[in-house]
């Protein structure tokens, strides 16, 4: 393809309950350094078929820097010095380099609607992506002006493969938790970039770590940002078809590889309805539970146990405002079987939570319905004493 061919446009896949009616909208977040600029670069500038609208930092005050790092602004052009301006470029890609708030520059993005199908925010000034993720998910009086023209469609960090570990182990912490950690917990797509100067035992180490933090995120190791877009844009990471679509996966890779721990956990008396993965890292804990089928008093039991832990950082069983735990989920997400056959999903940003029933028939064909549930949660105080709590939900009968 020659430099004046229009780029064709391909379709990109979204999993979301009405993709063609909202653009769908991915965070970008990443470790210091890590290669977001290099990332955006290539989206940018390179003939992918995309038409995305990228917003750099608008949350930030380095939009200048920015935009030079990346070399996007042309001389010839007089508003590329002009932060509030667009830069539309040779791939049909749009540039807004903006120190706008947030919101202000979708406003006047999603004025253009029609000039491009995805839109990547990039929050390099922001250490922690969950207030902006749960900003754009589920929020009632967003959604009552760009809500709803905008669906979020999934969170992405890029981690350094040299210093990732360092980072993580050295980084500010923020009520206990470092930042580089709640980039990770609110993540859906995570990329360990500059795989090529480390060996690969090394980054199998660090993968191992990043899979312990965030169990529930697809992790992908690249070179320069080098990687299928389609592996982190219009994935519908809050929808229903990439949870079971997890889900199938996981039961099949269980089926094969069980271990001994866990054919012994299954068959206990109580414990069969567990996993046994917990794990803790500098304030941030993760904690995945395997549901088998439950009856629907025991969803709402869950249902009330979500609301008291997401809305009142307590186990139901606890005192009220008791300083005995430090609980926060960061990001939940699970998929539950009722006996009826019924499948209900859950996906939370912080304490925003929402539980609704999977339409069978909307669900893409390949995907199917799963015969079990699960449970996972990300943040802090997630111990032994919640999978305890748990564990009562799921041996109550009524
Ligand atoms: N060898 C190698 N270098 C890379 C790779 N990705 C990025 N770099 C280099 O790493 C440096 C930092 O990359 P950037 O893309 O600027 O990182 P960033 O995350 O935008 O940085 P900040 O915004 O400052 O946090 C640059 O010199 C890049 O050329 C990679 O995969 N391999």
């Amino acid at each position: 393809m020659d430099d004046e061919e229009i780029p064709t446009l391909l379709e990109v896949e979204s999993a979301t309950a009405d993709p063609s009616k909202t653009v769908p909208l991915t965070i970008i977040t990443g470790f210091l350094g890590a290669g977001k600029s290099t990332l955006l670069k290539r989206i940018l500038t390179e003939r992918h078929g995309y038409r995305i609208a990228v917003i750099m930092n608008e949350f930030g005050d380095t939009a200048d820097i920015e935009s030079k790092a990346i070399n996007i602004s042309s001389p010839d052009d007089p508003t590329a010095e002009n932060s509030e301006e667009f830069l539309e470029l040779a791939n049909g890609c749009l540039c807004c380099s903006i120190k706008d708030s947030g919101v202000a520059a979708i406003e006047k993005l999603m004025q253009r609607k029609g000039g491009f199908d995805h839109i990547l925010l990039e929050t390099t000034g922001l250490a922690d992506p969950g207030p902006i993720a749960s900003m754009f998910w589920q929020n009632e009086e967003y959604a009552m002006g760009l809500g709803r023209d905008i669906h979020l469609d999934g969170v992405i960090c890029v981690v350094d493969a040299v210093f990732g570990k360092k980072q993580i182990e050295e980084d500010h912490s923020v009520d206990g938790v470092g930042e580089s950690l709640r980039q990770l917990a609110a993540s859906d797509v995570i990329l360990i970039n500059k795989v090529d100067l480390v060996g690969p035992s090394e980054v199998d180490h660090l993968q191992a770590l990043i899979e312990h933090v965030n169990p529930a995120a697809a992790i992908h190791r690249t070179i320069r940002g080098e990687l299928d877009l389609s592996k982190f844009m219009g994935i519908g990471a809050y929808g229903a078809d990439r949870l079971l679509r997890e889900q199938r996966s996981l039961k099949q890779d269980r089926d094969t590889t069980a271990s001994h721990d866990e054919r012994e956990c299954r068959s206990g008396e109580h414990a069969h309805h567990f996993g046994p993965h917990h794990y803790e890292l500098r304030g941030i804990s993760s904690l995945q539970v395997r549901f088998p089928v439950i009856t629907a008093q025991q969803l709402q039991k869950l249902d009330e146990w979500i609301r008291s832990v997401l809305w009142e950082n307590r186990l139901p069983e606890d005192i009220p405002d008791s300083a005995l735990t430090t609980l926060e989920v960061l990001r939940c997400k699970g998929i539950f079987v009722l006996e009826s056959k019924e499948t209900y999903i859950l996906q939370g940003v912080r304490s925003m939570y929402e539980m609704s029933q999977v339409d069978a028939e909307g669900t893409q064909d390949s995907v199917g319905l799963p015969d079990e549930g699960k449970l996972v949660l990300i943040g802090k105080g997630l111990d032994q004493r919640v999978r305890q709590s748990l564990e009562l939900i799921m041996g109550s009968s009524a």
